[in-house]
């Protein structure tokens, strides 16, 4: 395993901000933490990166001790913070060459490994750290996570607040890395990118939900699944929420995803509901449940 997390707890004060969470990750693997803001995902990373210490229970990275083993940890781990955390003042060169010489290390010896990103940020190698734009940052992040040549690389967040053709980008990336052996957890609130990992966990309110495949992982979803549409948005959504048998409702682009609370239901007698509200055009179809709608119902 390359990562283990054994009963861990942590709070702040009176916030609980880990409750008992266990799980593992295997060497090699791209391992993705999954929920929504506040659900102790920065936390998690923190502990396992040795810059806070669990209440309760234990943890292991790359076979050392997150607490005993804390500077063996810090030499062989790179660690992208949600937050951007690079030297503003630092040009793109300078903030690169100032990790490699942390880690003992220079920009050639390891060139090979951040060459695919780092050629893409090189034309503005004298541009400040604080004058690139969202994408650009993220991508002299990984850089400096990257340049020691860590075995593990943990990303908190990378991608919140870039545009979705570098998000792409940002993932074929890391997709690339994995095939050069380094295991990689990453979090992130978009659930689109948690079917790109090998495995996901949900997390919420500091408790893992489920660990699965993202193929998986629908089957925890226990309910038949609607995909109902109507001329009007709002008032669909409104005679849903308050329909006697509606177990979850909630929008879903242009439609309303919803399921009943009752075993078996009859879309046709949904159907006359929603006609005596006034409502036309309405078509109710059953559909496989997405990766958002499994985390909506696990997290209800
Ligand atoms: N230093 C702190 N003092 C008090 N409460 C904290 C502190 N850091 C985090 N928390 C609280 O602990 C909980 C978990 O926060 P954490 O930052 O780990 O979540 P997160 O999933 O990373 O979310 P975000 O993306 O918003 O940072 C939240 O309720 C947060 O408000």
């Amino acid at each position: 395993m390359s990562i283990t997390i054994n009963h861990i707890s942590k709070s702040y004060k009176n916030v609980e901000a880990l409750k008992d969470i266990s799980f593992d990750v295997k060497a090699g693997e791209l391992f993705g933490l999954i929920g929504p803001d506040g659900a102790g995902k920065t936390t998690l990373f923190r502990i396992l990166t040795t810059l806070l210490i669990a209440d309760t229970g234990n943890a292991t990275v790359s076979n050392f001790d997150v607490v005993k083993d804390y500077k063996k940890i810090r030499n062989s781990v790179g660690y992208m913070p949600g937050k951007f955390s690079l030297y503003q003042d630092l040009t793109v060169e300078e903030n690169l060459n100032f990790f490699a010489t942390i880690f003992g290390t220079t920009i050639q010896e390891n060139y090979h490994l951040i060459k695919d990103i780092y050629i893409q940020i090189e034309p503005f190698k004298n541009r400040r750290a604080g004058k690139l734009s969202g994408g650009m940052k993220q991508k002299l992040a990984l850089c400096c996570a990257l340049i020691h040549k860590p075995e593990v690389l943990f990303l908190d967040e990378p991608t919140t607040g870039v545009d979705p053709v570098s998000r792409k980008e940002f993932w074929d990336m890391l997709k690339r890395l994995q095939q050069t052996g380094i295991t990689i957890l990453v979090s992130t609130p978009y659930m689109d990118e948690a079917a790109l990992c090998d495995r996901i966990a949900f997390i919420q309110n500091g408790a893992i939900l489920e660990i699965d495949t993202p193929k998986a992982i629908v089957n925890h979803f226990s309910k038949t699944l609607y995909n109902i549409s109507a001329d009007n948005m709002y008032q669909l959504m409104e005679s849903l929420r308050f329909y006697k048998h509606t177990f979850s409702v909630y929008p879903f682009g242009e439609y309303v995803h919803y399921s009943d609370n009752r075993m078996n239901m009859n879309p046709d007698e949904l159907n006359d509901y929603l006609q005596s509200k006034g409502l036309k055009e309405i078509t109710i179809e059953v559909m496989r449940p997405t990766i958002e709608d499994t985390f909506m119902a696990l997290a209800k």
